[in-house]
């Protein structure tokens, strides 16, 4: 358990959140603290990316509080707002380059965006991301030219580029090859160390999370259903946890969609 002693960034109580009528999330409490890093799970179209986005300050809370550096990100105004997101690192699903621009100026995007440094400070900074995720090499070539597991390295050095003390990633595995699977996610532990960071990603992967990660909440109908450290879910019985650690296709995390019993939607069935 994360308790309320521990040196906090990002706490999250009570939090509820809806679509318009839908509501998402309904009473969410989670906790991350300094330095480590956590991972979210759950199925399909539970929420976790719209807690990315309460966290980032992009969606409001419908209630409860959303704190991020002991800031409460709903009272937040425009241009305070605007100042903590900058000390966010976030690459949101398939974090896509820019395709017309090269690795280095892709990497030089935020920090010419958010800093008025001169350009051989931002060569220099560049340069040490790039180096951080091994491509300094790589520096002048375009994206085209890269491996899928490269590209997503780049995108890396990119979220990194203003040291943020927060870095989010939303499905940062999503579409690699098993090889740039485990490289990215030994980047995600080791920037977030060598960076003194604090890191929250979204994920299905729950084999590389239990490598990398201090702690795991898993989510389902609107809350917290889960959590813990990857030693305490191996050992779990939870029937969340089991589903996912397994892999099993369907338990708590049902397999079909709600419908209708299907002898009544099927032709000739009792209805007709
Ligand atoms: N802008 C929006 N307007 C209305 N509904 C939305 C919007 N964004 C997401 N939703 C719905 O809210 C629910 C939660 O979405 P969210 O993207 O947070 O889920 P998720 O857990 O990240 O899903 P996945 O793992 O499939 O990416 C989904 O049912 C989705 O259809």
């Amino acid at each position: 358990m994360v308790s309320e002693t521990d040196n906090l960034l990002v706490s999250l109580k009570d939090v509820r959140f809806a679509y318009g009528e839908r509501e998402i999330l309904r009473g969410v409490n989670l906790k991350v603290p300094r330095g480590k890093v956590v991972a979210i799970m759950g199925g399909s179209g539970c929420g976790k990316t719209t807690l990315l986005r309460l966290i980032g300050g992009q969606l409001r809370a419908t209630a409860g509080t959303v704190e991020v550096a002991g800031r409460n990100v709903s009272a937040l105004n425009t241009a305070e707002l605007y100042e903590m997101r900058r000390r966010m690192g976030m690459l949101f699903q398939f974090g896509a380059l820019f395709t017309d621009m090269s690795v280095f100026d892709n990497v030089a995007f935020p920090l010419r965006e958010h800093t008025d440094l001169p350009f051989g400070l931002i060569r220099d900074m560049v340069l040490m991301k790039l180096n951080a995720v091994g491509l300094r090499g790589a520096a002048d070539l375009m994206p085209a030219e890269l491996s899928g597991g490269m590209a997503r390295r780049v995108a890396l050095a990119r979220a990194i580029a203003l040291d943020p003390m927060l870095i989010m990633y939303d499905e940062p595995f999503a579409g690699l090859d098993p090889i740039s699977l485990g490289v990215i996610g030994q980047l995600i532990r080791k920037l977030n160390d060598a960076l003194g960071a604090t890191t929250i990603m979204v994920t299905h992967d729950i084999m590389e999370s239990l490598q990398i990660v201090d702690y795991i909440y898993f989510v389902s109908e609107g809350g917290i259903v889960a959590e813990g450290t990857p030693d305490e879910l191996r050992a779990s019985k939870d029937p969340w946890v089991y589903q996912f650690i397994h892999a099993e296709p369907d338990g708590p995390v049902p397999f079909h969609y709600p419908a209708d019993a299907l002898d009544e939607s099927l032709i000739g069935g009792r209805a007709a």
